[in-house]
Order: structure tokens, then sequence, then C-alpha cells
């Protein structure tokens, strides 16, 4: 589902040249989990944004689902992104002036795969039925950051990319929300590669990858 090749970056700084990701290889396949860790700074975040075509590498190929980002024009990696990828960030990103069922289907809509059935099946498990008239700012944080997975999930995606998803959230929320993830992971066998701080949250998952001066080391399987 996600392979990496070779992936280098290199960030120019006024202080000079930064090489954060060193010749990383990487692949992920259907239905695998990968935990991503490392120190502050150490590139968790820039790995996944080049993962996720959101930046381009110095070196290196990254494929989504078999196809190369190199090979396609931006509005052909949008329409990848749109219909193959689901991205959950820290920060829920939810747009506030939409309401619940507005914000889930958002990017189904714009990649024309919404499925209605599919989208009230997810408000259900999300614990959102009969919220769907709310807004963002009518929730908690832990029951935002559901609706975000829901909205990276109502496309079905190939790939989910999850950078601190419960990095927001109290013990108790980011736990509710972690096991809600892993379990519509498993359902939709979508492949999923996640950066965490914590070893406990990176525990369910099938990998933990660790970065660390530019490398990339498996350190559980
Ligand atoms: N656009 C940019 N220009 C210059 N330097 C950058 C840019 N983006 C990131 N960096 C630098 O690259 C390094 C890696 O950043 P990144 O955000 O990927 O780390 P991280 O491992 O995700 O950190 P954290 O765990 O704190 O979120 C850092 O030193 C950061 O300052």
């Amino acid at each position: 589902m996600l392979a990496l090749h070779q992936i280098s970056k290199t960030f120019s700084t006024p202080q000079g040249s930064l090489h954060v990701l060193n010749e990383i290889n990487l692949t992920l396949s259907q239905g695998e989990s990968l935990a991503l860790m490392g120190e502050s700074g150490s590139g968790k975040s820039t790995l996944l944004h080049i993962a996720a075509g959101l930046e381009m590498p110095n070196q290196g190929e990254v494929a989504i689902a078999g196809q190369a980002l190199s090979s396609l024009n931006e509005p052909a990696r949008a329409r990848l992104r749109r219909q193959q990828l689901g991205l959950i960030f820290q920060q829920f990103h939810l747009v506030p002036s939409l309401n619940v069922i507005d914000n889930l289907s958002l990017q189904a809509r714009l990649a024309r795969t919404e499925n209605t059935e599919w989208s009230a099946y997810l408000l259900d498990r999300l614990g959102l039925s009969g919220r769907e008239e709310h807004y963002p700012e009518q929730l908690s944080g832990g029951q935002q950051q559901r609706l975000a997975i829901g909205r990276a999930l109502a496309v079905r995606p190939a790939l989910l990319l999850a950078d601190e998803p419960t990095g927001n959230l109290d013990e108790q929320s980011a736990d509710t929300v972690l096991t809600l993830l892993l379990d519509l992971v498993k359902e939709t066998q979508c492949a999923l590669l996640m950066v965490t701080h914590s070893a406990r949250v990176a525990a369910p998952l099938n990998r933990t990858f660790r970065l660390h001066l530019g490398q990339l080391k498996e350190t559980r399987q």
C-alpha cells in the first residue's frame, strides 16, 4: 500500500543545511499497522508528510497503492490522495462551519465516493449517532478526534496516516480513540502508519520503527 524507496530530505535553514532523512526504505502492506517513534525533531512528521505526498523528498520515490507519486502531476496526486489516503493529525482540523455529518463526508464528497450507508455506520461506531447536526465546537476533544477518524475512513482509504492522533487527548479518551481507530482499521483492512511518542500506543500495532539521525530502524516485530 505504501512503498518508500531511498527517501532523503534536507531543509535549507539560515544556519545551513539540515539533513533530516537519509535514504529511508519502508514498505507497508494491506492491513498492516506500523508505529513510527523517535525523539522530537527526528523527522517523523516530515516522513509522514512525504508519504502523504504533501512534501517532496530531495531524493527517492514514494508509491501509494502501486502508483509512484513522481509519475503523477499535481492534480492526479491530489486525486490519489483524496481517494486512497486518510489523514489524521493531533489537531483535529475539522471545519468549524460544517456540522458533524458534513465534516464526516467532506473528503468522500470531494473524492466522489460518498456512501451514505457507510457514513451512517461510521457515525454509529464513532458514538456520534444523533449528533449529526452538531458543530465541532459542541463536541468534546475525544468526540472531535473520533469525527476526524470518521472523515479519514469515510473514503475507505487504502492507507491511513496518523500523526500523534491521541496526543491532544487525556489518557482515558486516548485509549477509547485508539481502540476505535484500530478496530476500524482492522475492519476496513487499510494499512496504518502512525507517529507516536508513546510505547503504550505503539504496542498494539504490528511493528514499531524508530527514527534516529536520519535512519529508520525496526525495534519490534
Ligand atoms: N519546512 C522546514 N524548514 C526547515 N526545517 C524544517 C522544516 N520542517 C521541519 N524542519 C526541521 O526538521 C526536523 C524534523 O522535524 P519534524 O517535525 O519532522 O520532527 P518530528 O520528529 O515530527 O518532531 P516532533 O516529535 O517534535 O513533532 C526538525 O529539526 C525541524 O525543525
